[in-house]
């Protein structure tokens, strides 16, 4: 395709485009999948289900053997960043086209001020940068990475209905840049519990990788590899344990970005069993698509195009574990910490390892790679993808069931899946600014044939059709029920805050199975063509013993989807947390 960014659209001139019906398709919540058309009006979800009453002169797709599900959520990317010396490649342009492309619908990016940096100057920077460019919707996120109380005042500001901002990110890493330490960090955690934000943390140990770094470069160990040296499990485990702590003392809910390693999750997990609030766990498409191995190559630029932090592992089991964890509610997000630089950039660290810019692509390819690493293997089912690449997201930073889900009344942002879809990743077929993919020759098996953005088909059977400035900025209110808990009702006491994180395993969506849904699901596993895939309470997809591999199992999505002339709905259970009831 052209790289010439085709221009905003007025959504009036867009006729053909407002009225949309999607046909014979299984539609895939977080919470069930049934077999549904859905019909789309002006940018919204209108009527879900069958036989229809459709106005002439809608645009009719047909999904017959294809998944309908919620557009994905990136909770984490870096467009148009400056950091090391260098600035990103993927603007918010080239990185919402990229993010499309791949079937995600909304992001999520981090304004990052520099220590002194007013939060409203550097969010106002951002707002700019990102206004007119984005091709999907995006919220933000904004970095604390100093204190003082004119901070603090700053956060309660940005949470504002002016500003819409309901997270911020604390670097527990990139000591002397962003680096807070535990006394700030638990001022900051306590005013983001006072305004009723969610903290969010880098969680790896700064001041030991900055001595480590200090070590290796003096022995002469300069090279990408050393990267991984200076930052082992063990840190980034330690620092998830102390964020916790912390948060635990400061009385806030907390979210751990980009957790990269079995100690991190092994944390995660001890620290809820004492926590008295949420610990949300994301990860990212990096670690369960690829591996630390990489570090090695002799290749400079190969080597350097994995840097990122905290780094790719190099036991060969963590992206397997990974998986699991996402699957098992050990982790309950993915997003891909896309921050992609040039190779000359990467050059920057060609003597010193320390200077190789920070960061890897991945807003393209996360739900494929996780698809292909989960659910083709049998690790997880759609439901729970649907879940950790989109639901989990809208719930958590209130933006559900605006986003997130696949209902009438919700806005129209929709993939279609081919779960039968193949193709082999590549930098020379990807949408990104960058000509570096790591994951780069992997076959995938499932990915969107149509993207719908706001109701305008942005995907067209394959084509990329992205219309610059087109998406808008989504404030995101405080208070998420998901987070903090619904509002208590009249009489009986009120819900305990997100069962997800106090009851971390075997569930799906944060829900403790009841054992009707046990009995339900023993009954799924020996359905056929119209029942739910949502067939375990661990989000895990029944199987035989021995078909673990979609493409040879008897479990074929598009077999099931295809030919059905009755249908079975099967809704798991209602989510927790509610409708939001926070939206403004
Ligand atoms: N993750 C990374 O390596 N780069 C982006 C900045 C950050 O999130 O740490
Ligand atoms: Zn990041």
């Amino acid at each position: 395709m052209s790289n010439a960014p085709v221009k905003k659209v007025p959504i009036h001139l867009q006729s053909s485009q407002n009225r949309l019906l999607i046909k014979n398709g299984r539609v895939v919540n977080d919470d069930g999948m049934e077999d549904a058309d859905v019909y789309i009006e002006d940018g919204i979800i209108k009527q879900v289900g069958r036989n229809l009453i459709i106005p002439g002169g809608t645009r009719t797709i047909d999904a017959t053997g294809k998944l309908v599900m919620p557009g994905g959520i990136d909770p984490h990317t870096h467009f148009e960043l400056e950091m090391m010396g260098a600035k990103t490649v993927d603007d918010f342009y080239k990185g919402t086209r990229a993010a499309v492309a791949g079937g995600t619908t909304t992001i999520i990016d981090f304004v990052l001020p520099q220590k002194g940096q007013s939060l409203i100057e550097a969010y106002n920077n951002w707002r700019q940068k990102a206004d007119g460019k984005v091709c999907c919707d995006y919220a933000l996120h904004v970095g604390v990475t100093w204190w003082s109380p004119s901070v603090k005042k700053e956060m309660e500001q940005l949470t504002s209905e002016q500003y819409g901002v309901n997270s911020f990110k604390m670097f527990m890493a990139y000591k002397d840049v962003w680096m807070m330490n535990d006394y700030d960090l638990c001022c900051a955690m306590e005013t983001c519990a006072d305004l009723k934000a969610l903290a969010q943390v880098h969680a790896e140990n700064g001041s030991i990788i900055a001595r480590n770094c200090e070590k290796l470069l003096a022995a002469g160990v300069r090279g990408p590899d050393a990267h991984q040296l200076s930052r082992d499990e063990e840190l980034e485990a330690e620092a998830v344990n102390r964020a916790c702590v912390i948060a635990n003392q400061a009385k806030s809910p907390l979210y751990v970005v980009h957790v990269m390693s079995k100690s991190a999750v092994q944390a995660l997990q001890i620290a809820r069993t004492r926590q008295k609030l949420p610990v949300y766990g994301e990860t990212l498409a990096a670690t369960v698509g690829t591996d630390g191995t990489h570090y090695k190559n002799s290749c400079f630029r190969h080597a350097a195009a994995h840097v990122l932090s905290p780094p790719l592992r190099p036991d060969p089991s963590t992206p397997q574990a990974i998986a699991e964890a996402l699957a098992d509610d050990h982790l309950q997000l993915i997003g891909s910490d896309n921050c992609t630089f040039h190779e000359k950039d990467k050059e920057l660290g060609k003597d010193d390892f320390t200077k190789i810019p920070n960061g890897v692509n991945g807003v393209e390819d996360r739900m494929a790679i996780l698809w292909q690493k989960a659910v083709n293997t049998g690790v997880m089912d759609p439901c729970r993808f649907v879940a950790v690449t989109s639901s989990n997201a809208a719930r958590i930073f209130n933006l559900w069931p605006q986003k997130g889900r696949v209902e009438a009344g919700s806005d129209a942002d929709v993939v279609v899946w081919d779960p039968r879809l193949q193709r082999t990743i590549s930098a020379a077929t990807h949408h990104h600014g960058v000509d570096f993919n790591i994951f780069e020759g992997q076959d995938v098996v499932g990915s969107p044939q149509y993207v719908i953005v706001n109701g305008r088909v942005c995907l067209d059977d394959g084509e990329l059709r992205v219309a610059e400035g087109y998406g808008k900025f989504l404030k995101t209110p405080v208070n998420s029920p998901y987070v903090y808990g619904a509002p208590p009702a009249a009489a009986p006491e009120p819900e305990p805050v997100s069962p997800a994180i106090h009851t971390p395993s075997r569930v799906t969506n944060g829900n403790t199975p009841s054992p009707d849904l046990k009995v339900l699901n023993k009954q799924l596993d020996g359905m056929s063509v119209t029942s739910s895939g949502c067939s375990t309470p661990t989000g895990r997809k029944m199987r035989d013993p021995g078909q673990r591999d979609l493409q040879n199992s008897t479990f074929s999505i598009s077999k099931e989807v295809e030919g059905l002339d009755t249908k079975t709905s099967v809704r798991v259970r209602n989510p927790p947390g509610g409708k939001s009831s926070g939206l403004w």
